[in-house]
């Protein structure tokens, strides 16, 4: 941008400082926030945000401590981590707990299977993708979503623990996440519980060795991190922790 010239005449749009002789739209903000003509997409678009929020929160009213695991969409029946997956999704469901997912294929899928093999609760909350995809057979309740952070919001707000089995970067991604969360306080008394030590040993070695030691998260942020093979020390966890809020809600 040329250096200002004395003479030249300014405007202020907002925080925007504007040079007169510029070409620029001759509207203010409030005109054209009035003029529907122009501004039909945005707006409409908050709206249909709002409704997916609406949507979530009306469907998902009367689930109350589900637990939400997270993994990958990639993994095939009938392999080891899809046993665990399916053995988890039973074993939350033999205690009692809803369970919800991402509700694809992959662990999603082998984690809601099990639920419902086990007589449980089976939510799958998806997410409409570039390709075809539905959601996952095993579900009793299922939502698709359009936008990932109103989908986010859902598995946080209706579950009181995560488990987190093998995955990718939607994985990686969704714990992230929930770990901020916890460590920021935004939600207290939240089990994040990352299942496979082989699979989560090297990253935890990581946080350790990298994070802690280059002081970039504190020593007591990689406790919020419990690392188990056993499933039964999963749920044990998360009814642990249920019992130390005394069945309050952590949010
Ligand atoms: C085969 C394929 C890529 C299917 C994608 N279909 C998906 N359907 C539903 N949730 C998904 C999907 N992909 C990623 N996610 C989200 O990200 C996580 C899995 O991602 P990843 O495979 O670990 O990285 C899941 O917990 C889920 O919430």
């Amino acid at each position: 941008m040329p250096p200002l010239d004395r003479d030249t005449r300014l405007s202020y749009r907002g925080a925007a400082r504007i040079r007169e002789d510029q070409d620029t739209p001759t509207q203010t903000t409030d005109q054209r926030l009035l003029r529907s003509a122009d501004s039909a997409r945005d707006p409409w678009r908050v709206l249909r945000i709002q409704s997916e929020f609406v949507e979530g929160f009306d469907n998902l009213a009367t689930v109350s401590g589900a637990v939400t695991v997270f993994g990958s969409a990639r993994i095939a029946p009938d392999t080891p981590y899809y046993d665990l997956g399916r053995e988890l999704g039973g074993a939350l469901a033999g205690a009692g707990y809803p369970v919800m997912t991402g509700g694809g294929p992959g662990l999603m899928e082998a984690v809601n299977r099990g639920a419902c093999e086990a007589g449980g609760y089976s939510i799958g909350l998806g997410i409409e993708l570039p390709f075809e995809q539905n959601l996952n057979q095993w579900v009793d309740l299922g939502i698709n979503f359009r936008y990932f952070f109103v989908r986010k919001t859902m598995f946080v707000k209706y579950a009181q623990a995560f488990v987190c089995l093998p995955g990718g970067f939607g994985t990686l991604d969704e714990l992230f996440e929930a770990l901020t969360l916890v460590q920021t306080r935004k939600v207290t008394q939240f089990p994040i519980v990352l299942l496979g030590t082989e699979f989560w040993g090297p990253l935890l070695d990581w946080v350790r060795g990298t994070l802690v030691e280059q002081g970039f998260v504190s020593p007591a942020d990689v406790d919020l991190l419990q690392v188990t093979d056993s499933v039964a020390d999963a749920v044990a966890i998360i009814g642990q922790s249920r019992q130390r809020q005394g069945g309050e809600d952590h949010r």
